[in-house]
């Protein structure tokens, strides 16, 4: 058997026998040790750490009887003992601690069990974690499912086009607060479908018998605002009409109202519309009472609120006023699922309206895949319709697209190479070409990292720095 003597004796001054209760009593572990007839002899800290027994209970006693005595459930030693082999079991203790009891028999020349050494190792976090893990699962698995209904449910009752996982997540929490009267928020770009969803909000609400009415707050003269939102009283200005008129915060009594634009309100109505959310009351113009009004807001911005109430032109009150529900409706671009799907639903429509039995080829749908859409639903919906109704055959061809979607990838790829772009704008590019390429060829992050030959937190973070970059210089054009 090796011996640790000459290795103790060089480098540690102790008797090897110290050295012995130094390693049993300090492992981390616990251990115990009993003879070959199940008689305890050693516990250290850490056993009694982790099972809550003592020494003074344990020691010098049998297993027979400790297990009789109700001490512990069953022993790993009399079972090691008696099959002469290592075993292992886990165990409960009355510390509530959970453990992983390993009993290892060490027999004679003959045969003789002389000592069992059980190790006793703390499971509680693990099993804990694990536990944890199995709920996620059995989470994600109920969301997975829920998420489905909620699509064949969709399907079946909207005309809204919904096949990928961010577009279905978005419409999940919709339909969770659509039951409720908290005000939402919806952001996102241009022709996201913003309309939309506030409609699906309001469709699935008890308001939907009441009405949906819609205000662009950007579109009314800032003169006339305040009396088309809040109504007005007979003679309350020049013009105005003898029998007044109510407003459309009267109009949408029992319903929902749409404020869209709202970063568009100018400074002055903002806290008229304040009063409106927290007390649920408003006055005409020219009136004197005020009017009680039971409505759902819900909002829509493709602003930075946030960057407007620190520059002071939205209320900062009013903000969190409105942003009690915040959702953000993704880009296009970032649902590429849902491309493909509008492109199919837009094209069925036409083609039913009229007859037709036109489809877009392989590479046309590709290009329009690709396409980086800044207009978004909006101006895919165009797109469709016009590129349709212009092609002479019924396969829709590369050639029967507008320009900027067939070159619109190759062409930036090759201008960088030929023209002198700043290099931050041609690395950006570039990369985004290869992520979104390799992405869609393997579907999932870890095979496109893989081929590029980058691991997949760093196609990550690079994804993430071009989505950064690109918002910034979206930005600037936008304030431009
Ligand atoms: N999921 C969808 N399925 C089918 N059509 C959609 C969907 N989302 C949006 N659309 C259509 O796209 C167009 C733009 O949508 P919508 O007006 O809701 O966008 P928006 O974000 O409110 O735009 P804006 O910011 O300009 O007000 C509309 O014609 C709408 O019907």
């Amino acid at each position: 058997m090796y011996s640790v003597r000459p290795l103790i004796e060089k480098y540690i001054n102790i008797e090897p026998e110290a050295y012995l209760d130094i390693v049993i009593e300090h492992s981390y572990d616990g251990i115990f040790i009993t003879d070959g007839d199940a008689n305890t002899l050693t516990i250290n800290e850490a056993y009694e750490r982790i099972t809550g027994l003592s020494r003074s209970e344990m020691l010098n006693r049998n297993m027979r009887d400790l297990v009789a005595e109700g001490y512990i459930s069953e022993s790993g030693s009399l079972k090691a003992i008696e099959a002469k082999q290592t075993i292992s079991l886990s165990q409960t203790f009355r510390t509530g601690k959970k453990a992983l009891i390993t009993s290892k028999p060490v027999m004679n020349e003959t045969g003789d069990v002389i000592v069992v050494i059980t190790n006793v190792r703390d499971i509680t976090e693990l099993t804990e974690v694990k536990d944890r893990l199995e709920m996620q699962e059995r989470l994600a698995e109920k969301y997975l499912a829920e998420a489905d209904a909620l699509k064949k449910q969709l399907l079946d009752t909207s005309d809204l086009i919904v096949e990928d996982k961010k577009m279905i997540d978005v419409l999940y929490t919709a339909q969770k607060v659509a039951m409720t009267d908290f005000t939402v928020m919806i952001t996102g770009e241009s022709g996201v479908g913003k309309e939309v969803l506030a409609k699906f909000l309001h469709n699935n609400s008890h308001r939907s018998d009441g009405n949906f009415i819609k205000v662009n707050c950007g579109a009314i003269p800032e003169n006339l605002i305040e009396s088309e939102l809040f109504g007005y009283e007979g003679g309350a200005f020049t013009g105005a009409s003898t029998g007044g008129k109510p407003g459309l915060f009267e109009i949408a009594h029992g319903g929902t109202i749409f404020l869209d634009e709202i970063g568009e309100l100018p400074y002055n109505m903002q806290v008229k519309l304040l009063r409106v959310l927290q007390e649920g009351e408003f006055t005409r113009v020219g009136g004197v009472l005020p009017k009680k009004t039971d409505i759902r807001v819900v909002a829509a911005t493709h602003r930075n609120l946030e960057q407007m109430v620190q520059s002071h032109v939205f209320r900062e009150d009013l903000y969190y006023r409105l942003n009690v529900i915040p959702i953000l409706v993704p880009p296009l671009r970032e649902r590429p699922e849902d491309i493909l799907a509008l492109i199919r639903y837009f094209l069925e429509a036409i083609n039913t309206k009229y007859h037709w039995q036109k489809r877009f080829g392989r590479d046309a749908l590709d290009a329009m895949h690709d396409y980086y859409w800044p207009g978004n639903i909006r101006e895919l919906k165009n797109v469709v319709e016009r590129v349709v109704a212009m092609s002479r055959d019924d396969v829709i061809a590369c050639d029967d697209l507008p320009n900027k979607i067939v070159t619109a990838n190759r062409e930036n790829v090759m201008r960088y190479l030929t023209d002198i772009v700043p290099l931050e704008e041609a690395v950006i590019g570039v990369e985004e070409a290869l992520l979104s390429k390799a992405f869609e060829k393997y579907g999932n992050v870890r095979g496109a990292a893989k081929a590029l030959g980058i691991d997949a937190s760093t196609f990550v973070r690079k994804r993430q720095r071009i989505q950064k970059y690109r918002a910034t210089s979206e930005g600037e054009k936008a304030s431009r």
